[in-house]
């Protein structure tokens, strides 16, 4: 059983159609990226995941539950980390999170409660006030809230925009810890880097349909494209790689390769022109390169 499935998904805001038949499935014990520029239907995916939007059409499920019909039991099988900031500011830290443990019915929660906090650096603030908290405070609660249920499938939208390093980083060491203990995690970042340290599989959504969706080593083989740079004794590029040329900078030559294959056929054109190779670099693509590349093309697999 997959751990979430959207098949066919659409929705629509009034004259926008935000979601044009969305199909994948992210399976237990993925750590799945969702990526996309803004608009391209993400936070609407998770807020009908959610159950607080509902699809036109298509059907959602989270470890087997739907999320329409069986509202209750999926509820009771995700935690989501909401881009925006929702919080009661008369709580403190520690009510907020057991009038949350309430809402699940979970009740003498306070062990797992302290966990929480302690791996997200919040136990100092367990009794201050949400209002008195700084931003990257509330948002380390808004993670808190969303694991006091223990859901298997953990689903974080943003969490690390506008949040500085240290929160980064206590932040990803848990979510990580509590992948490798099982939990299913999903996450929209515009963070690449974030997605190529973290994820082992990435979706890419553009305009509500889904563009590609790949194992991550498989996705970065794919595009073979390298880039090449290249300083030259003599300083001149012959003219059969003039086609390549994408810059001159550093007294050398940036030079795009259509594959790993293709760097022979440079080298033997220099060689035919008597051209000496003195310096060569060649950079792999990193995921940056392909997003960019494929939002370009719009490309449909
Ligand atoms: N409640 C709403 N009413 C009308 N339009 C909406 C509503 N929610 C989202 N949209 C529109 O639907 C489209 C998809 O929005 P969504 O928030 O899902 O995108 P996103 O991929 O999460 O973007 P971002 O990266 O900016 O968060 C956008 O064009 C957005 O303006």
């Amino acid at each position: 059983m997959s751990a979430i499935v959207f098949d066919d998904v659409f929705k629509r805001y009034g004259a926008l159609q935000a979601l044009s038949g969305v199909s994948f499935c992210v399976e237990p014990g993925d750590f799945f990226a969702l990526l996309g520029p803004n608009g391209a239907g993400k936070t609407t995916l998770i807020s009908i995941l959610g159950g607080l939007a509902h699809a036109d059409a298509g059907r959602v499920t989270v470890m087997g539950h739907d999320v329409v019909r069986d509202y209750r039991a999926a509820r009771r099988a995700v935690g989501i980390v909401p881009q925006e900031l929702v919080f009661d500011p008369f709580f403190t830290v520690r009510e907020t999170l057991r009038f949350q443990s309430g809402y699940f019915g979970i009740r003498h929660n306070d062990d797992w409660i302290d966990e929480i906090l302690a791996s997200l650096g919040l136990s100092a603030k367990a009794d201050s006030n949400m209002r008195a908290l700084s931003g990257g405070m509330k948002r380390r609660v808004m993670v808190a809230q969303a694991l006091v249920h223990r859901p298997p499938v953990i689903v974080l939208d943003e969490p690390t925009a506008g949040v500085d390093v240290e929160l980064r980083q206590t932040l990803w060491a848990f979510i990580r810890r509590l992948n490798e203990a099982g939990h299913t995690i999903v996450l929209t970042t515009h963070y690449l880097e974030e997605a190529e340290e973290l994820c082992n599989r990435i979706a890419m959504l553009k305009e509500g349909r889904l563009l590609a969706l790949e194992d991550k080593h498989a996705l970065m083989k794919r595009d073979k494209a390298r880039s090449l740079f290249l300083r030259l004794e003599p300083a001149r590029l012959p003219a059969a790689l003039a086609p390549l040329l994408t810059a001159e900078r550093d007294e050398g030559y940036a030079l795009k390769l259509s594959g790993p294959d293709a760097l022979a056929g440079v080298l033997a054109a220099l060689q035919a022109d008597g051209i000496r190779v003195r310096d060569i670099e060649v950079d792999k693509p990193d995921l940056e390169d392909i997003f960019v590349d494929m939002m370009r093309q719009g490309r449909m697999d």
